[in-house]
């Protein structure tokens, strides 16, 4: 049995090849030609899958180790009877130590309090869910966004998007990307948005690139030098507007995700799927896979203040490492996937035990993920 899968897949090689014949290829653009005697394919996001592609082929099983899912036409599939599995949730924590990176990153530059400011969330799901947990815990106020869950009745106070932007200093979205229907996405920050955003607010996109409309950014960055952003998804992907690029304050390529943490996640949230399709059901340890980090230990002494904890988080992962290698290469062909195939290992806060002296520092740092001890 032949399995495919994306080269961008930690761990996978070592987890397929314990059910079958095991090929690593690139997912941008996929080598067509070697779906021909393949069983299941295992993809992110950079690649289309629809049942077009898959026509002709024995490919029973499509999985993408990826937390979006706008990529894959499931419907499609299902019509032509192949079996599809993504892997929710997966990455939601880098996702979410990306966001803090980055605002710590930008109160230190302004000289601004977190917990001074008003967080709109809009997607309020497994990354939108534990961004707003962890900003609580810092003491940041939050008003959340989801019209989904509002209509399901969840008990969750939510709010209009419209009135997150009339009350939020802070608008970050982690929507999927709905091209159409009730909960449409695409280009839900559009011009009017935009420039009815209150002024100085910090607006942040990790979901989506289309989720805000690229071309209005621009037009509205030329005329309010206000506005901070923040993107790590561009529309489109991967020929991102270079013109953009140079008027937003924190760029990356589509890599807010990126923890090895998240990557295993999602490339064993699609295994198992995939073996319990197979018929031969397993479950792997996540801790099996992964090497020791990086920081061990460190020792805290008294107060966690703001200062303090940017210097934790920077230590973990510091936004400014995916920021300047774009900024130098977006414009040559190409390297928007070479930077994200060749990504240096980053991990989650869970991977730094922190010492401390102070009982309430350490029950802070708990609460906002990292290990803490006293
Ligand atoms: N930049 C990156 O590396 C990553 C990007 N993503 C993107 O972020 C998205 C969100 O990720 P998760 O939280 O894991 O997904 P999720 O499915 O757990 O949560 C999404 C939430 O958005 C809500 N929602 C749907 N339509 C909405 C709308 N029109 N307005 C407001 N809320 C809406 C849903 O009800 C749900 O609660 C993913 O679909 C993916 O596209 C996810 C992980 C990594
Ligand atoms: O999980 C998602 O959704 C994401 O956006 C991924 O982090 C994107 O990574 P690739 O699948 O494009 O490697």
């Amino acid at each position: 049995m032949k399995i495919l899968v994306d080269e961008n897949m930690p761990y996978a090689r070592e987890l397929f090849s314990r059910t079958g014949e095991v090929l690593a290829v690139p997912g941008r653009p996929l080598p067509e030609a070697e779906l021909q005697d393949a069983s299941g394919l295992m993809v992110r996001s950079v690649t289309k899958v629809n049942a077009e592609l898959l026509a002709g082929t024995p490919v029973k099983f499509v999985g993408t180790a990826t937390a979006g899912t706008d990529h894959v036409d499931d419907a499609s599939l299902a019509a032509a009877g192949i079996a599809f599995s993504a892997a929710p949730g997966c990455n939601a924590i880098a996702v979410v130590e990306y966001v803090f990176s980055s605002l710590l990153l930008l109160a230190e530059r302004d000289g601004f309090e977190l917990r001074d400011r008003t967080v709109g969330i809009v997607g309020v799901g497994n990354v939108g869910g534990r961004l707003h947990k962890r900003l609580e815990a810092w003491g940041v106020k939050t008003l959340l966004c989801d019209p989904p869950r509002a209509d399901r009745g969840d008990q969750e106070r939510f709010h209009s998007l419209d009135e997150l932007v009339a009350q939020a200093d802070i608008l970050t979205f982690h929507t999927p990307l709905f091209k159409d229907g009730p909960y449409k996405s695409w280009h839900l920050a559009d011009m009017a948005l935009l420039m009815a955003l209150k002024p100085n607010t910090i607006l942040i996109n990790a979901c989506r690139g289309p989720v805000v409309d690229n071309a209005a950014l621009l037009e509205v960055l030329k005329m309010r030098s206000d506005l901070s952003v923040v993107l790590d998804v561009w529309e489109p992907e991967p020929d991102l507007n270079l013109d953009l690029l140079d008027k937003v304050d924190i760029a990356t390529a589509h890599i807010a995700g990126y923890t090895l943490e998240g990557k295993a996640r999602g490339t064993t949230q699609v295994f198992e799927a995939w073996c319990a399709f197979i018929g031969q059901p397993q479950q792997v340890a996540l801790e099996s896979l992964l090497p020791a980090p990086e920081f061990g230990t460190i020792t805290l002494h008294g107060k966690l203040d703001q200062p303090t904890l940017k210097r934790l988080v920077h230590l973990v992962y510091d936004v400014r490492r995916d920021d300047a290698p774009l900024r130098k290469v977006a414009a040559k062909p190409g390297e928007f996937d070479r930077l994200r195939k060749q990504y240096e290992e980053r991990r989650e806060w869970s991977s730094l035990q922190v010492k401390c002296d102070d009982a309430e520092s350490a029950a802070m740092l708990e609460k906002l993920g990292f290990r803490a001890s006293l």
